[in-house]
Formats: structure tokens, C-alpha cells, sequence
């Protein structure tokens, strides 16, 4: 049990690898909060999972492109868990679109929620950690896309790469307060995000062919780098990024 009574917060804890983090937490004994941006029977079983490990969860709905689902949210985990350890600000869209021909809104609410969204809820929580005077950690999913481009993410990637030159920044802004911030940087993941691109057999075998570790990634293989940087076992770490992708970055030929 690494997160013993440890109270995590997760955005977009409904599905994917929020929702595999959230379990993987759980499972190592911490209480979990989540933020879904509506109510679901994924979030509903989501909490069943928790409170059959026989720990506590507590939901906060809220799109984290708005600010106030930010307050809402702490507001929820205190009054549920008593407080607020770390935040994984995992929620965010891809919708795939071509460079030339995209338009303003898909830019703007793809920089608004995975971008903005990660700021607002970031905030919210340390300045609730400083409130409670015991130190805590942030944690971004953020992206192999943070270090590479992407033909149809020219609006994605640069998001992934400021919520990576966020936890930097805010690292350096909380250190002082006991305070960590690290990003995730995972490879291809299976989750609803990229099903409609990976279901082309063409683009699945490519993808899959680029990994050597030979398989796309599970959302519970990010959920356990999640229970390792909240840990004690990451407590000298802060300002730093780990890529986890099976080796594909590095895989050029
Ligand atoms: N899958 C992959 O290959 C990779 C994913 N990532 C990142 O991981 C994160 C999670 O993605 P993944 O699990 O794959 O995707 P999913 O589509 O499976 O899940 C996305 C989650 O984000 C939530 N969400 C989306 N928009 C909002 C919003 N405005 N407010 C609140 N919640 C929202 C969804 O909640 P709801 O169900 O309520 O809509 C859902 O829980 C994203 O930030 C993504 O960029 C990074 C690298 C690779
Ligand atoms: C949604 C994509 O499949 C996925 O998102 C990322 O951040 C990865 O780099 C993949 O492109």
C-alpha cells in the first residue's frame, strides 16, 4: 500500500486512463475524488469499484474549462474526504482536424479545457494544499505529444506541451510549500479518445508496430506511474516528466 489514506483527486476520472488511475489509487489505499463533466453509469460503477476496495469516493460534476468547477471540485473533496492531497489533472479531448482548414472553436475549446482546465484545477488545489500546511503533489497527464508533433493534433500538441511547461513552473512556484508538480507523458493509450483513428486496421497495425514493447498502452499502465508520483517512493521528485509509451519515442528505426 503505497497511498495509504492519501486523498487524490482526479478530472476526468470517468473513463480511460483517469478512470484506470483512479483505481489503481484506490487500490493502494487512498480515497479518491472525481471530476466528471456530467453524470454517467461509467461514474456510478466508478464509485462501487472505490467502495468495494473499501475506500471512500466522493463525485464533483463540472466541465474544468470553467474556473468555478475548479472551486466546486475542492469544495467537494474536502467536504467528502476532509482535504486534499494530490490533484491528477487528467481530463482532455483530441478531436482530430486538419491544420489548414481548423476551425477557431475546436482550437479554442481544446486549449480551454486541456490546457485551461489543468491551470484552473492545479491552482485550486495547491492553494488548498498551502491552506492545510502538509505539502502534496500535482501531477499532469500530459503527453508524448508534449516532445512530438501530430498531422491532425496541431491544436492538441501544443496543450500537451503547456501542461508539461506548467508543472515546470509550478514545481519551482511550490517547492517551498512541500508542494510537487509532475507531468505523465504516456505513448498511445486504448481508450475512447483515439477508437474512431485506431479502429483503421492500417493506422492500428502501424501504431502498434512503432512500440517495442509490442502492444498499445492500458489505462492502468498510466495509473500506476499515478500511484508511483503521488508515493512517498517520488518525494525527490518535482519539475520532472516520465514518458511512458513502451519504448516508442525512441523506436525512429
Ligand atoms: N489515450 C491516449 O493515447 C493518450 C491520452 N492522453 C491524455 O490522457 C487524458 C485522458 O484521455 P483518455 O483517457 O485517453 O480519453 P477518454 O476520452 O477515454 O477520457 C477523457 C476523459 O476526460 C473527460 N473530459 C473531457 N472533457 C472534459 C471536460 N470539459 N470537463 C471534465 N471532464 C472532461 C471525460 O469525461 P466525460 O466522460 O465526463 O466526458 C473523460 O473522463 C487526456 O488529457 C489525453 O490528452 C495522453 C497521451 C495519450
Ligand atoms: C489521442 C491520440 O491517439 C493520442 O493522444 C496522445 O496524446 C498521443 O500522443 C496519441 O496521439
Amino acid at each position: 500500500m503505497l497511498l495509504q489514506g492519501q486523498r487524490i483527486l482526479i478530472t476526468g476520472g470517468s473513463r480511460g486512463i483517469g478512470r484506470g488511475a483512479a483505481i489503481e489509487c484506490a487500490k493502494h489505499g487512498a480515497d479518491i475524488a472525481i471530476n466528471a463533466s456530467a453524470p454517467s453509469d461509467s461514474v456510478d460503477s466508478l464509485v462501487k469499484e472505490i467502495e468495494t476496495l473499501g475506500r471512500k469516493a466522493v463525485v464533483s460534476i463540472g466541465d474544468v474549462a470553467d474556473p468555478d468547477s475548479a472551486t466546486a471540485f475542492i469544495e467537494a473533496a474536502v467536504k467528502g474526504l476532509g482535504g486534499v492531497d494530490h490533484m491528477v489533472a487528467n481530463a482532455g479531448i483530441c478531436p482530430f482536424h486538419s491544420f489548414l482548414d481548423m476551425p477557431v472553436e475546436v482550437v479554442k475549446r481544446t486549449v480551454d479545457v486541456n490546457l485551461m482546465g489543468t491551470y484552473y484545477m492545479c491552482q485550486a488545489a495547491a492553494n488548498q494544499m498551502v491552506r492545510q500546511g502538509t505539502g502534496g503533489s500535482l501531477i499532469a497527464i500530459s503527453s508524448i505529444s508534449a516532445l512530438v508533433g501530430g498531422e491532425m493534433q496541431s491544436h492538441y500538441t501544443p496543450t500537451k506541451a503547456g501542461q508539461h511547461s506548467l508543472m515546470q513552473s509550478v514545481a519551482i512556484a511550490l517547492g517551498k510549500y512541500g508542494i510537487r508538480a509532475n507531468s505523465i507523458l504516456p505513448g498511445t493509450i486504448a481508450t475512447d479518445i483515439n477508437k474512431e483513428d485506431l479502429a483503421d486496421p492500417a493506422k492500428r497495425e502501424y501504431m502498434e508496430g512503432r512500440i517495442p514493447l509490442g502492444r498499445l498502452g492500458k489505462p492502468e499502465d498510466i495509473g500506476k506511474v499515478v500511484v508511483f508520483l503521488a508515493s512517498d517512493l517520488a518525494g525527490y521528485m518535482t519539475g520532472a516528466h516520465v514518458l511512458v509509451d513502451g519504448g516508442a519515442f525512441v523506436h525512429l528505426q
